[in-house]
């Protein structure tokens, strides 16, 4: 018998697809030790854990992860229903947003990482202000986040001050949490930003080998008129003319990327990532996703806020994507099980640089459990259609980040959950006073 090490899990007895080169499913073990995985196969480690868990009925996956959110917009869920992007915002979200605070963007964090948590989520990119406040909910929680501080403005000195807190955010938590934070740089929109402070920040985030992440060709009113304002060229093309698709780039949206777009991206370091429910909600339209990927762009999931999705639940999103693509395509054949569970738990993290989204030795332990007890995994044939198909984030027992349990058998480990959702409901109610 080995020596104990410390932060060890076994996870015994589990069905596991390990989202490989191979897409092996192997029924076996998991041994987890520190934050890596350090075994996945059929022999069982000779090693006395810190803590076993018999998987028996149950299938491991790695963990969603979510390439576009802003955290705490979790406080202004239902604050605007049944109106376009630009109503939207300017009629309801950015009076709500003047009215933030570090405080509240804290606490709307921590319940829509708890929201996350328990729906599998265990990486995820945010833009936002108050990031104070956001790095605060990630430190506490656990969970694994690229986060961004939001800049937009027309002119430099419009915008001087929120790229020095760009700047600041990112000397103050890039590589933070033992290194689960790290820190990127967003632009809100070509709509919203000039080209000055555009290529300003696409060079900060270059010059640091960081994400940038932008809202792009989200509507077809925001993709025509930046044509209109260009001389035809689109968000996509300003981009690039800016110098902003040289470095790692995540493009949130693009429902209107056109085909020059996704040639102009395919087998660079850029990611879209879709978010068809927000894009249903705010009646902003279906990205092309299927046709993306045959073109060979790399594509991942998000939900985007929840004041337009009104979930930040990647399994319901992921039926959403794939069911969507199948009825616009008119073909039942795209978008099949594993390249939906790729979409959703391995292109965002591979996209944000994590070394996640696979079940295999080496990589980080970001996992879920999901168990099959229910009706919902009947009959036992095809255990991957129902997780795509049939399964709820209430079949999740377990999620583990970076080798930690954060989330297990429907209690959140860390924090107390009605704790933090009486502190939420008290200032929302401030909020909305
Ligand atoms: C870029 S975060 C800051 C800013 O963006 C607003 N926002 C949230 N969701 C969307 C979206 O889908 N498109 C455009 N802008 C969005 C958010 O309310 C903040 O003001
Ligand atoms: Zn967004």
């Amino acid at each position: 018998m080995m020596q104990p090490l410390k932060r060890t899990i076994l996870i015994k007895n589990a069905v596991i697809y390990t989202l490989n080169a191979k897409d092996e499913v192997v029924r076996g073990n998991i041994l987890v030790q520190g934050n890596r995985i350090a075994y996945v196969g059929e022999e069982l480690p000779q090693i006395q854990a810190e803590r076993e868990i018999d998987a028996e009925g149950n299938l491991v996956f790695p963990g969603f992860s979510n390439g576009h959110t802003h955290l705490p917009m979790m406080l202004l869920r239902g604050a605007g229903e049944d109106l376009p992007l630009m109503d939207w915002l300017t009629q309801k979200i950015f009076p709500l947003e003047d009215k933030l605070s570090d405080e509240l963007a804290y606490l709307g964090s921590m319940l829509g990482i708890i929201e996350m948590v328990k729906t599998g989520t265990t990486s995820l990119a945010d833009m936002y202000f108050f990031c104070d406040g956001i790095a605060a909910a990630i430190q506490e929680s656990g969970i694994r986040a690229n986060l961004s501080r939001c800049v937009s403005g027309q002119t430099m000195e419009e915008a001087k001050g929120r790229i020095n807190d760009a700047l600041r955010i990112y000397d103050t938590y890039h590589g933070a949490a033992e290194g689960r934070l790290e820190v990127g740089f967003s632009v809100h929109g070509e709509y919203t930003t000039g080209t000055e402070v555009i290529r300003k920040v696409c060079a900060l985030a270059r010059e640091r080998d960081a994400v940038l992440q932008i809202h792009i060709s989200e509507t077809e009113n925001e993709h025509e008129e930046c044509k209109k304002r260009h001389g035809g060229k689109t968000p996509l093309g300003i981009l690039e003319s800016l110098g902003g698709l040289e470095g790692r780039v995540i493009a949130a949206h693009g429902v209107y990327i056109d085909d020059e777009d996704m040639e102009r991206i395919a087998g660079r370091d850029v990611t879209v990532v879709t978010c068809p429910k927000s894009n249903l909600k705010l009646g902003s339209g279906i990205a092309r996703v299927q046709e993306m990927l045959s073109r060979g762009v790399s594509v991942a999931l998000g939900t985007d806020g929840a004041a337009s999705n009104n979930t930040l639940d990647l399994m319901d999103e992921m039926r959403y994507m794939a069911l969507l693509q199948k009825g616009m395509t008119r073909d039942p054949g795209v978008m099949d099980i594993r390249q939906c569970l790729r979409i959703a738990m391995q292109n965002g993290a591979r996209g944000m640089g994590i070394e996640a989204g696979e079940i295999a030795p080496g990589m980080l332990a970001d996992l879920i459990l999901v168990n099959t007890k229910s009706s919902r995994f009947y009959p036992r044939q095809n255990a991957e259609a129902h997780v795509l198909y049939s399964a709820c984030s209430q079949d999740i027992s377990m999620t583990m980040i970076d080798g930690r349990i954060a989330y297990e058998n429907g209690k959140i480990q860390f924090c107390d959950e009605a704790r933090v959702l009486a502190d939420f409901a008290r200032a929302a109610e401030k909020l909305y006073r």
